[in-house]
């Protein structure tokens, strides 16, 4: 008998039955035990598996945006057991959750691990635009660098340019990995541009809409979901401080900078710091002009504040890792820099884990 998982698991039923008001918890334990001495697993009941996925959520201590922690749609496909079939399905949450720029946070849920079993999405993100080494630099996005070689391998041809969206990788247990396209008119995209500069939408810059983390795993009550993709909508500084900002990505702030006419030589002109601001400002602009969700980070802070607020309502205190909480921009202008949170890793939780292209 696996008493670990049977631990964790009553754990989690345990907190599930006490939080939801439920009775009579003796008897699913009973049958939750039985069925670990019989398989050496426990299969969740839907309401245990959309509950595990927003608590989880709201034991992400890295993560401001757990106001809405009980507004996820949790999508169940734990029983498909073909590439094509997750992809289909992969496809109706971008679609589902993309909603034409009104985002609704959603999760899709596979099929947990089993027996060294388990179902893999091989991308960090659904939509992602790929990176190409060539000799004088990298077009697109550095980070996707490594991912694009791979999918190249696969048998992939990208198109060579700075947003190619990466196809979705999806293997089953030790089967060869699988590639599926998306359909672009599948993928909602925002160009950019300044709400005061005419010269911004020259730099032909532009971001897709939805954020979807494929890579990490949900655990619940001790079963491990390594395939469960889920999304948001973005903060701004995500976009305009860090993808399109730092060094190792697109590296936009010198060409931003100059475009306005700043003294680039003399840090102390602070270009960097008024490229960044004109660069926010910009995606804010362009996902509110087209209708796309985005939080500013003043207004995703206050909402954090109200989660803080709630969780001490339920008698709880929110969890929370400092260093990611602050946002990239102005981060003291904000409650959080003056805040301090325990960084507590409660369950369910979201967690890393190894690269599926071992
Ligand atoms: C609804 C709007 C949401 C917003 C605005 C938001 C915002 C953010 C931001 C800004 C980060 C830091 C990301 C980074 O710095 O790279 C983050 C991290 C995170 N969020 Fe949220 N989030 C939202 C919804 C969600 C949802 C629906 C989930 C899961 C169900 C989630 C789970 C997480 C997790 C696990 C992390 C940490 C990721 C890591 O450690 O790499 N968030 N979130
Ligand atoms: N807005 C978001 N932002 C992120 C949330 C989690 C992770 C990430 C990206 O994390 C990468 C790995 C470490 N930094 C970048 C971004 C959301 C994505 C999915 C739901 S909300």
């Amino acid at each position: 008998m696996n008493t670990e998982l049977y631990q964790e698991a009553e754990s989690f039923i345990r907190q599930f039955y006490q939080e939801k008001g439920l009775s009579d918890v003796e008897s699913r334990l009973n049958d939750v035990r039985a069925a670990i001495e019989d398989s050496g697993t426990y299969h969740h009941t839907y309401e245990e598996l959309v509950y595990g996925a927003k608590v989880a959520w709201r034991n992400s201590n890295r993560c401001i945006g757990r106001l809405f922690w009980e507004n996820l749609n949790v999508f169940d496909y734990r029983q498909l057991d073909e590439e094509e079939a997750i992809f289909q399905a992969l496809l109706k949450h971008i679609d589902f959750a993309t909603n034409g720029g009104r985002i609704r946070s959603t999760i899709s849920i596979f099929r947990p691990k089993l027996n060294e079993k388990e179902v893999r999405i091989w991308n960090h993100q659904l939509v992602r635009y790929a990176g190409y080494e060539t000799d004088d630099g990298v077009i697109g996005d550095p980070a996707s660098v490594e991912f694009t070689k791979m999918c190249e391998a696969l048998g992939w041809q990208g198109a060579g340019g700075s947003f190619d969206v990466l196809p979705l990788v999806i293997q089953i247990d030790d089967r060869a990995p699988k590639l599926f396209e998306i359909p672009s008119e599948k993928v909602l995209e925002v160009p950019l541009r300044h709400p005061e500069f005419d010269w911004f939408r020259d730099l032909e810059l532009k971001w897709y809409a939805v954020p979807f983390i494929s890579d990490m795993r949900l655990e619940i009550g001790g079963i491990e979901y390594t395939a469960a993709p889920f999304n948001g909508w973005y903060m701004g500084t995500e976009i305009g401080a860090r993808n399109l900002a730092d060094d190792f990505r697109y590296d936009l702030l010198p060409t931003v900078a100059k475009a306005m006419g700043l003294d680039t030589k003399r840090s102390a002109s602070l270009w960097k710091d008024r490229a960044l601001l004109e660069l926010n400002q910009a995606v804010l602009h362009s996902y509110r002009e087209d209708q796309v969700s985005i939080v500013d980070h003043h207004t995703a802070a206050e909402q954090f504040r109200l989660f803080e607020k709630k969780e001490n309502n339920q008698n709880r205190q929110a969890t929370g890792d400092w260093t990611w909480l602050i946002p990239p921009v102005s981060p003291a202008a904000t409650h959080v820099f003056h805040s301090s949170y325990e960084d507590r890793m409660d369950s369910p939780n979201y967690f890393y884990q190894n690269e599926a292209y071992k």
